[in-house]
């Protein structure tokens, strides 16, 4: 593969030893993959993957709660999560899904993003770039299970896979929200997007700010799939049985040939992608503009 940057040379001193998880699996709506005794499940604090070598994929699950936040831990250990799969050729394909109950992702976490120094902004957006790239170029096949909202970085994750699936709740919207927060979806955030729903729905999307729910995110294409609550991972294991079923090797050159230019666009232009987020996460206005919004989410509960 030749994405440059691996995560080895990411955040080492995050790396945590890989954990087993005792089984059986600790899912709160459906089974773990495949389900059996045997099953055992690995992980890592922020994400429990359950493997099920015999079926060839893997359910990880996101637990940062309350919201998985994708800080700069949390992005260390999906991208380990993501390596070690990726690297065993028993695998095929992963079901991502969240194991906070209600919540997929509230996207990039705030904390990282806000008081905080230039040399630690441009440790996390790299971090951010790695995760998208990782799992936008993954040779295996990757299918969300959207079991909660989803918002801003969480919907770019879910954009990233193969096939989304999202759980029928008015209450889990997703999409890109940036805007709302006075902050601005990186350019290949937006290329992801219009990849998925096209260019005018991207257009007002993005400038609106606009979180889908459920109906309306499969209206526009920004989910393939919507199914009752209790569904979400077994629609999710369904899909992937058509996915499995094609010559490996012509699906994953098949994968390349769509989505390389894309990802491309940002491997060339990296480093200068890191400068310009620091410089504008950097500015007052910006840092006001997280401070007041995350003063918001917090007087929300009182
Ligand atoms: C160029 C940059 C591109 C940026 C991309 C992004 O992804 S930007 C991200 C765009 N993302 C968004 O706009 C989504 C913002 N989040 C939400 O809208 C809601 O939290 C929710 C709907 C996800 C869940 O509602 P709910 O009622 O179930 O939960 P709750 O609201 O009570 O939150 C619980 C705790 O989590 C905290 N916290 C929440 N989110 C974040 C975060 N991203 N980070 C850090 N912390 C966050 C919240 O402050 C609270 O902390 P407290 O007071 O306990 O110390």
């Amino acid at each position: 593969m030749a994405l440059a940057v691996g995560i080895r040379g990411l955040t080492r001193s995050l790396l945590r030893p890989w954990v087993r998880v005792p089984g059986p699996a600790r899912g709160r709506t459906e089974p773990a993959a495949g389900g059996g005794d045997g099953v055992r499940c690995f992980g890592s604090p922020r994400v429990l993957v359950e493997p099920d070598p015999a079926a060839g994929f893997a359910v990880m699950k996101m637990r940062n709660p309350p919201v998985n936040s994708l800080s700069l831990e949390f992005l260390t250990e999906l991208l380990i999560s993501l390596e070690k799969l990726e690297s065993d050729k028993a695998f095929h394909a992963i079901i991502l899904t969240s194991d906070c109950p209600g919540i997929f992702s509230a996207g990039l976490d705030l904390m990282e993003m806000c008081g905080r120094d230039p040399t630690h902004y441009a440790e996390y957006w790299k971090a951010v770039q790695e995760l998208w790239l990782r799992f936008y170029l993954s040779h295996l096949v990757v299918i969300s299970a959207i079991n909660g909202v989803n918002a801003a970085g969480g919907c770019l994750l879910a954009l990233s896979c193969d096939y989304r699936v999202l759980a029928d709740n008015p209450k889990y919207a997703m999409g890109l929200n940036e805007t709302l927060l006075g902050i601005i979806a990186p350019f290949w955030f937006k290329d992801t997007l219009v990849n998925t729903v096209g260019h005018r729905t991207a257009e007002r999307a993005l400038q609106l700010g606009l979180l889908f729910p459920p109906a309306e995110a499969l209206q526009v294409g920004m989910v393939d799939k919507v199914v009752p609550e209790d569904q979400v991972l077994s629609a999710a294991r369904s899909e992937l049985a058509q996915w499995l079923a094609i010559p490996g090797h012509a699906r994953q050159l098949t994968k390349s040939l769509m989505r390389k230019p894309t990802a491309d666009r940002l491997l060339k232009e990296r480093d200068a992608d890191i400068q310009n987020f620091v410089r504008f996460i950097s500015r007052d206005a910006i840092q006001k503009a997280l401070r007041v919004y995350l003063e918001k989410l917090k007087q929300k509960k009182t």
